[in-house]
């Protein structure tokens, strides 16, 4: 008999886009994939009989939808009764959906998400998903994009711990749109004609920031990741803000109402981080936006750093991250590198969790 799960997902945007196009295109693999449900904020497509929906134009057939996606609530009611295992793919960065997973979890709804919300809130939720999981019919939660997109650190990570390694030192460079932003801004060719304000209006762009920029600028996200990583090496934080993290936005635009006014505003203040990147240039160094967890100093960093031009971390290219990490078994740190945002290869993150999810279920 042929193997298959049914696939929930949640959020269409520019990762969800991609990894339903992913999915459709997949060939030749042992399990189907039947896709019961496809939301975005307001409307939603759902096949309330369980049978596939046809994703042969689901984005002209999700525009054309009236069709409200009901609450988080509504959708594990649905979920619940599905004849077939199912995988619950949240694509979006929504905190109250993130909330809502051990509601999924305890009743057997596996989960598969570059949400970071979940993994880096209040560190009882992150006990929730993982109680709620462990339970003989708890649901399995993969959530590998939700650091370094696509890249493998999350499951390096698990692995190195899984397998008895100590974890010395996790340090990096994990923000896609910084590593972009000081990537170009700052480099020992530098000269000073590229304009901070231009390079952030470009990672927005390219889809490499949050919705709103400054998430990434205050250096929240950086944090939200470090935090994810602390706590998969055994160090116990307890919300990310804990953290002392440095951000990148002027004092004057830290309340203003939008991220459209704060990046309207934001060329009047090229010239602060401007003096910054010409004082590292000065020493004949970059710089980087990195975080560190020190296990053995039991710290836990998140901000900038100058760089001499031979260290890996100068030399990175477009929104690559680069994460080392040192432990008892990697004296000479284990290096993932590669390219760290964007819908593609954040999209085959999560893809890649559904499959490893799929096999283990069915
Ligand atoms: N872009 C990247 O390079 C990377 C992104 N990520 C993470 O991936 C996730 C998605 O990012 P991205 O695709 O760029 O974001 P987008 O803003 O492009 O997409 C978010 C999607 O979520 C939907 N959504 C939001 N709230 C709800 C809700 N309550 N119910 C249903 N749908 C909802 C939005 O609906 P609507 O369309 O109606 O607005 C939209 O379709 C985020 O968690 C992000 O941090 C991780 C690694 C890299
Ligand atoms: N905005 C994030 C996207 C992925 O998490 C980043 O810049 O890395
Ligand atoms: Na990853």
């Amino acid at each position: 008999m042929s193997k298959a799960v049914n696939v929930a997902i949640i959020g269409a945007g520019l990762v969800g886009s991609a990894f339903i196009n992913q999915l459709k295109s997949l060939k030749n693999n042992a399990i189907t994939f039947n896709v019961i449900m496809i939301a975005r904020s307001k409307t939603a497509l759902v096949s309330k009989s369980y049978s596939p929906l046809s994703l042969a134009n689901w984005e002209s057939d999700l525009s054309a939808s009236t069709e409200p996606a009901g609450s988080f609530g509504e959708i594990a009611d649905f979920l619940k009764q599905s004849p077939l295992p199912v995988i619950l793919v949240d694509n979006t960065s929504n905190q109250a959906l993130a909330e809502a997973y051990p509601s999924f979890v305890e009743h057997g709804i596996s989960i598969a998400t570059p949400n970071k919300k979940a993994f880096s809130s209040d560190k009882s939720l992150w006990d929730a998903i993982w109680n709620a999981s462990a339970q003989p019919k708890g649901g399995l939660v993969y959530h590998e994009a939700s650091v370094g997109a696509g890249l493998p650190i999350i499951s390096t990570l698990r692995d190195l711990v899984a397998t008895g390694d100590e974890i010395v030192k996790v340090e990096g460079i994990v923000s896609g749109s910084l590593s972009f932003i000081f990537n170009t801004f700052s480099t020992t060719s530098s000269t000073g004609e590229v304009k901070f304000s231009d390079v952030v209006q470009t990672a927005k762009e390219l889809g490499y920031t949050e919705p709103d920029p400054r998430d990434d600028l205050n250096g929240l996200d950086a944090a939200r990741k470090a935090t994810i990583i602390a706590r998969l090496s055994g160090f116990n934080v307890q919300s990310p803000t804990q953290l002392p993290i440095q951000s990148l936005i002027p004092k004057d635009l830290e309340s203003v109402a939008t991220g459209e006014e704060y990046m309207s505003r934001l060329p009047n203040y090229d010239q602060e981080i401007e003096t910054v990147r010409q004082e590292a240039a000065k020493e004949n160094k970059v710089l980087r936006y990195v975080i560190k967890v020190d296990m053995e100093a039991n710290t836990a960093t998140v901000g900038i750093e100058k760089f001499e031009s031979s260290h890996p971390f100068a030399g990175l290219k477009g929104s690559d991250n680069v994460i080392a990490f040192t432990t008892k078994r990697y004296p000479n740190p284990l290096i993932v590198q590669g390219a760290g945002a964007g819908d593609e290869v954040t999209a085959a993150g999560v893809l890649g969790d559904v499959l490893k999810i799929a096999d283990r279920l069915v």
